[in-house]
């Protein structure tokens, strides 16, 4: 009863989780002992839209499923030890990855990429292998370099789908509305802002003219609110001094996004978020990948939508994160070729 009452309070509270949809699936976490992956199973768990919980991790993931199958919602746990990663994937719908080592104070997210670009190639190669049709979410960083790995890892095994790979940049979304919710003295519900571009620093790009509280915001304010979501991740990691970087706003928005999938795969309509996918609205500049608002659907990117209008500071926002982006996509493509 709590659980559901917890999943209730959540979902009026945030909107995070509906159920709107009775169709369920089997959902997989790659990485499920860590910071981020023990709440993310946690929140799994208690959405009515999973019907199955495969917990992997190359150390504490039984422990972890163990924990969490305790919870009396509808749905079957179980958990796979650094060998049963072929049977974790086996029949997954829904592949959920926060697999890698977080930040330390003083590093960027691109210091991250030698160790987490391995970790990510390997295990996209056995989800091609194994669970090729699955859709997979990326959480671990470098995102902005780690989506590349993933789809050119799935392209050399010829099962790469773009309607199916997202990085998962609702971080940035779920902050923006709670910074300028803040800042505006608004329910951060009403403060929803799209945050486009990638997943780092200045390749975030939150376009706070398209909401009625942020177009407002200039000057002083402005620079600050756009700085605050763009190194919201840094204030984290100097607050964790030393013991990593976001977890439990991760978690929380890692079974938003995965909800809002569902939502999409069971034929829901209308289910718009930001998601950093393969896109075209740059390409042309070299940018294969983007985070717009994307349409989910029952084939996962349904439509991808324009960022629409800007004003002149979101240009020059724009601006600078393209090249930076660039570079970032560039790094992941050339790491798997
Ligand atoms: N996309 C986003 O907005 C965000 C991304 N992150 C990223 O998420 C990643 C994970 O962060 P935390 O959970 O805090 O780290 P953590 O170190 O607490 O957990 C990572 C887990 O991955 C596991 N792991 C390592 N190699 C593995 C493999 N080959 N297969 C399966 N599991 C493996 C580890 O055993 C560990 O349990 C980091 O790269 C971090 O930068 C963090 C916050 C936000
Ligand atoms: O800052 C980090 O390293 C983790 C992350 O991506 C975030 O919190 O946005």
């Amino acid at each position: 009863m709590y659980a559901r009452s917890a999943a209730r309070l959540l979902s009026a509270q945030t909107r995070a989780f509906s159920t709107s949809s009775a169709r369920q699936t089997k959902v997989a976490v790659l990485g499920a002992g860590g910071g981020i992956g023990q709440p993310l199973s946690l929140l799994l768990k208690i959405d009515p839209l999973v019907s199955s919980l495969s917990l992997y991790d190359i150390r504490g993931a039984p422990g972890v499923a163990a924990d969490v199958s305790h919870i009396d919602t509808d749905s079957a746990v179980k958990g796979y030890t650094a060998d049963q990663l072929d049977e974790a994937l086996e029949g997954a719908k829904v592949i959920v990855i926060p697999a890698g080592v977080p930040r330390k104070p003083g590093m960027t997210r691109d210091d991250l990429f030698n160790t987490n670009a391995s970790i990510v190639r390997d295990l996209a190669a056995s989800v091609g292998r194994v669970a090729p049709e699955a859709n997979i979410l990326v959480i671990s960083n470098p995102v902005n370099s780690t989506i590349p790995i993933v789809a050119k890892t799935l392209e050399k095994a010829g099962v790469f789908d773009p309607r199916r790979v997202f990085g998962v940049t609702t971080l940035d979304v779920v902050r923006a509305a709670r910074f300028l919710g803040e800042v505006s003295g608004s329910d951060p519900k009403n403060t929803v802002v799209p945050v486009v571009g990638g997943h780092s620093g200045a390749t975030i790009v939150p376009l706070l003219s398209q909401n009625a509280h942020g177009k407002g915001i200039s000057g002083d304010a402005y620079e600050k609110l756009v700085y605050r979501i763009q190194f919201g991740g840094d204030e984290v990691v100097k607050a964790k001094d030393g013991a990593g970087s976001a977890t439990l706003s991760m978690a929380y928005a890692g079974a938003k996004f995965t909800n809002a999938l569902l939502r999409g795969l069971n034929g829901e309509k209308g289910v718009i978020t930001p998601t950093f996918v393969k896109s075209d609205l740059f390409a042309s500049k070299g940018v294969d990948f983007f985070s717009s608002n994307v349409e989910l659907g029952i084939n996962g990117v349904e439509k991808i939508y324009p960022i629409g209008p800007l004003s002149a500071e979101e240009e020059k926002l724009l601006e600078a994160c393209l090249p930076d982006l660039k570079k970032n996509i560039d790094k992941g493509y050339a790491f798997v070729a």
